[in-house]
């Protein structure tokens, strides 16, 4: 099985509801996102997936959630914008634009260079 990982980063704000502590006020990170794919198939060209082209697509997402308050983005104005639900959220808007045969081994979103939460796709999706 091949792997491969691109990072990109977005500036974003968010609170925490029901939080006890700092987080419940607004306040903002940037954040990082980092995407791995994996898949068995290299194309002619000796690769798993352009990664100029995963780029691309991880770029399409974070254009959704770049300099936004994340709390008011219908994806979230029932749950927390936690790093966790930022990363299932992510992993949904990549797995339709990626091709079926390539699977989202890790979707990985860090708050700050010390703390990251992440999601792994069902491989029955
Ligand atoms: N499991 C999670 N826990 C927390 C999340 C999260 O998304 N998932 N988010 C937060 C807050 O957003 C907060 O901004 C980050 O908290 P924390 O790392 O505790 O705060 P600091 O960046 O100030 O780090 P210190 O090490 O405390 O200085 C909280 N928890
Ligand atoms: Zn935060």
């Amino acid at each position: 099985m091949y792997q491969l990982s691109v990072t990109k980063r977005f500036a974003a704000a968010h609170r925490l509801s029901n939080y006890q502590g700092q987080c419940a006020n607004l306040h903002g990170h940037t954040w990082q996102l980092e995407v791995t794919v994996k898949g068995e198939k290299l194309d002619a060209n000796g690769m798993l997936l352009d990664f100029k082209a995963l780029k691309e697509m991880v770029g399409r997402v974070i254009k959704e959630l770049d300099h936004q308050y994340l709390n008011e983005l219908p994806s979230f104005n029932r749950i927390n914008p936690t790093a966790e639900n930022l990363a299932r959220y992510i992993s949904g808007r990549l797995r339709v634009l990626l091709a079926p045969e390539l699977q989202l081994a890790l979707v990985r979103v860090w708050e700050s260079p010390d703390a990251w939460a992440g999601y792994t796709e069902d491989e029955q999706a």
